[in-house]
């Protein structure tokens, strides 16, 4: 598409954008929702807004090629996907529960589940900093070399001795033999039993004849009919065409032109940086003096008008509130409305508290109303991205909306653009300087003029003082100042500590929509969550933040997620997945994996401090602890006691609170057994625990087709599905892929042109393994009902907050609830 397509699709996100903002920003604040399912459903819509807005936008700042543009596309692409985190993280509030149903939203709004997929944004991976490559880089040739040299090597001749070498040829050379004259002896065999059988004469042979035409026309009577059958699915565009089954050219074309579009960005970017430098310089030299000027000026003329007014010259306004930046600021009528209301309400503080009362005893029945109606309502939460989206939405509005592009057919920069922001930024620079001139300035005209010894700035400057020494904070002990990170990724590959992540991506975590979510809830019924929503809470809790800094750091902050499941549901598969799509580091503290590593108390810091420093300097990093009910054993088993798993019980939980926002590092827990461990202690640890069930009927289905046939298997209607699907009920993926290799050998997938696959195939090594019984179902869901969001769940279906809540808003509640 051109680059007038992708303005022109950009211009309508932005007429989306701004009707979602109208709606959550409206002139006045919404009156609390009572309803708790009108609330939900107002979220879930916002929601899904979003996340089509997201998906829109993701695509255009993949194609745009105009570096400014691109900035601010990426400045509105990070707010939205920051409050879709922030409205996931609402409905989790809200519903109690990780996982949320909006088939119906999907229905009303003519969406197919396709469009709730939550993208994954390809700058995750391209606008990584040189600096950042760089490290990676750097990491991938340590885990490549240490790789090779721990691979087993490859059969040493050198130490061979020339007799054991012959010997090895002897016995290939004879093996050989022995099969060449096996060979000769059933040619033999079979020619002795042909010339032994006995002329069959005429009558014989035209029987042989009618045989042998019978069968050849009945095989090609059966293959015109496929053909023909094929040909009419085709024609009734029930099956594809096999010519459409390979990548049209045009497709080709396309995929071409997105290579080229992403090195013209490069080239744009790059153009573009060189010219912000020397535009900077230039107006340094060419406008500083004027601005400085002009600034002093205006800020001698403020001194003077100040004394004409008051009789005495003004304070100078502190660096911290902006300088003399804070006396030319101008503020819109709403900033002043807010202003004069903020006096208004401080004024009212201050009057008499007598008045007050008796007021309050005025209107205390009105005010007993309020305040019920306040607290039986639902409120948004507060946002931190939407004032970033306005921002964005309304920098489109003034530059980009309605600018005559004509004349720039390339997309390059705009040079104007360039000066006007840079001229505000050059000018805070002077002001920092200019302000320091004329501090001294007013002390000498003061001293002059009013006697006034200035007094007051020392005053400022011994508060300066006190307050920074105040802020001082007790840094944390770098072990291992003196060591390079190099030396210390090397340290940690050669212990197995970092390593590289397996290489599957999200979709290949295959799993269907769940389609009847909502239906089941208004039934009262919990419904299981499908495969695909596990997709959809990991790409938002843990891939999102850790693709984006901006986001990470202002979106509700996510230090550890529990994957919690029986075996072989795709726990390691999706911490590998979320490696390869953040481009994270992943460091691997399992218990079973640490055992042994690092010996001692001192030894153990030093193992984490290594960890968490270099997957801070490597971020984003996934720290990943398997089997994490380990760590948190109530009692551990007599044949783990050696190695001793609970080492890290006390110390990891430490080191997580030093995780800031600021650092892109997620520890992924996986366990499968979480009964054993403690959950109070776990769940501390662990702030989000996602349940990860069996796959139902839809993701089986799916889930055999696609794995039969990555396994190089064919799907033909020989091969019933549906049965299948339906007779695995209770078995994981995992167990469908070791049936599937045992199934469709090489062997097998020689032999399908002949033989197509069918189910029954797959039925016999299925009934081998046990399925995930319902008792372990029950006891996973039963462990979860105590978590902490599972509890609080079970306690609004019981509706035992009710009876907690205060006297006062308990009638109102349960009317809302209602
Ligand atoms: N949704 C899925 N789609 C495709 N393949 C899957 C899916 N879930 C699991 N698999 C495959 O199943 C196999 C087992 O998965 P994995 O080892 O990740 O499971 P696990 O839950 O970590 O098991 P365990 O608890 O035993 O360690 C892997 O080959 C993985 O690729």
């Amino acid at each position: 598409m051109s680059q007038r397509t992708y303005s022109q699709q950009w211009a309508d996100v932005h007429l989306q954008l701004s009707r979602l903002l109208t709606e959550e920003l409206p002139a006045e604040p919404p009156r609390p929702e009572k309803d708790r399912v009108v609330f939900f459903q107002r979220l879930a819509m916002f929601y899904v807004h979003y996340i089509q807005i997201f998906r829109q936008l993701e695509k255009i700042y993949d194609q745009v090629v105009h570096p400014q543009k691109r900035r601010v596309i990426r400045a509105v692409l990070d707010g939205v996907i920051g409050r879709v985190l922030e409205l996931k993280n609402e409905m989790v509030e809200k519903e109690f529960s990780e996982y949320h149903y909006m088939d119906d939203v999907l229905h009303d709004l003519k969406l197919t589940p396709a469009d709730l997929e939550i993208p994954l944004p390809r700058y995750f991976f391209i606008d990584c900093s040189k600096e950042l490559l760089e490290r990676k880089m750097m990491l991938t040739d340590i885990l490549k070399m240490v790789e090779v040299t721990e691979s087993p090597e490859p059969l040493m001749a050198k130490d061979m001795s020339q007799e054991e070498a012959i010997k090895m040829i002897q016995v290939v050379e004879r093996a050989r033999q022995g099969r060449l004259r096996a060979k000769l002896n059933e040619e033999n065999r079979n020619m002795n039993r042909m010339y032994r059988t006995k002329d069959p004469g005429t009558a014989g042979i035209e029987l042989a004849a009618v045989c042998i035409q019978k069968v050849w026309r009945g095989y090609i009577q059966r293959k015109m009919a496929k053909i023909a059958r094929d040909e009419e699915m085709i024609f009734l565009g029930m099956a594809m065409d096999p010519k459409y089954k390979l990548p049209c050219p045009a497709e080709i074309t396309a995929e071409a032109n997105d290579a080229c579009t992403r090195i013209k960005q490069e080239e744009y970017g790059e153009d573009y940086q060189k010219s912000v430098v020397a535009i900077t310089n230039q107006l340094r030299d060419v406008e500083g003096h004027d601005i400085s000027k002009t600034m002093k000026d205006q800020i001698r003329q403020w001194f003077i008008e100040c004394r004409d007014a008051t009789g005495s010259f003004p304070d100078f306004p502190d660096e911290e509130d902006g300088g003399s930046a804070l006396i030319f600021a101008e503020k819109d009528p709403k900033q002043l409305m807010e202003e004069i209301a903020a006096k208004e309400e401080e004024e009212s503080n201050n009057k008499p508290k007598g008045k007050e009362e008796k007021k309050e005893k005025g209107k205390k029945d009105k005010g007993k109303d309020d305040e019920e109606e306040e607290e039986a309502g639902l409120k948004m939460l507060p946002s931190a991205f939407l004032s970033d989206l306005e921002v964005g939405h309304k920098t489109f509005v003034d530059f980009w909306q309605t600018r005559n592009e004509s004349r720039n057919f390339n997309q390059r920069h705009e040079v104007e653009l360039i000066k006007e922001e840079k001229r505000k930024v050059i000018e805070a620079e002077i002001r920092v300087q200019v302000d320091e001139q004329m501090r001294q300035e007013l002390a000498e005209w003061k001293l002059a003029v009013d006697k006034d010894k200035g007094g007051k700035a020392k005053g400022n400057a011994k508060k300066k003082k006190g307050s920074k020494s105040g802020k001082k904070k007790k840094k944390e002990k770098d072990l291992t100042s003196d060591r390079t990170l190099e030396s210390l990724c090397q340290e940690l590959v050669e212990q197995g500590l970092l390593k590289q992540a397996g290489n599957v991506r999200l979709q290949d975590y295959l799993g269907d929509y769940s389609y009847l979510g909502t239906t089941l809830r208004q039934n009262d019924i919990e419904p299981m969550p499908s495969l695909s929503d596990v997709r959809q809470v990991l790409s938002l809790y843990a891939i999102l933040p850790l693709g984006s800094q901006l986001v990470h750091e202002k979106a509700p902050l996510i230090k550890a997620i529990l994957l919690a499941g029986p075996a072989g549901v795709g726990k390691k598969m999706l911490v590998h997945a979320i490696c390869q799509e953040t481009g994270a580091s992943l460091f691997d503290l399992s218990p079973l994996n640490t055992a042994g590593k690092y010996p001692g108390k001192s030894g153990l810091a030093m193992m984490l401090h290594m960890v968490f420093k270099v997957a801070r300097l490597l971020q984003p990093s996934v720290i990943w602890i398997e089997d994490a009910e380990k760590m948190f054993y109530k009692k551990v088993p007599k044949e783990e006691k050696e190695l001793d798993p609970k080492r890290l019980k006390k110390d990891l939980p430490k080191s997580l609170k030093l995780i800031k926002g600021e650092d892109r590092v997620l520890i992924i827990g996986t366990t499968k057994d979480p009964l054993s461990a403690d959950i109070k202690s776990l769940c501390k640890m662990y702030s989000k625990i996602i349940l990860i069930p069996r796959p139902d009927y839809g993701s089986r289905y799916i889930l055999w087709k696609q794995l039969i046939k990555k396994q190089g298997g064919e799907v033909t209607r020989a091969l019933d599905l549906s049965s299948l699907a339906k007779i695995s009920d209770g078995y994981t993926p995992g167990h469908m892929v070791r049936v599937i290799q045992t199934v469709v050998t090489k062997r097998r997938i020689l032999q399908q042109t002949n033989r197509p696959l069918t189910a029954a195939e797959f039925v016999a090594p299925l009934a081998k393994i046990d399925p995930v019984f319902q008792e372990e179902e029950e006891a996973l869901k039963n462990w979860y009902a105590k978590t902490p969001l599972g509890k609080k769940r079970i306690k609004a279906a019981t509706g035992k907050e009710e009876e907690e809540a205060p006297v006062k808003g308990k009638d109102t509640k349960k009317k809302g609830k209602k």
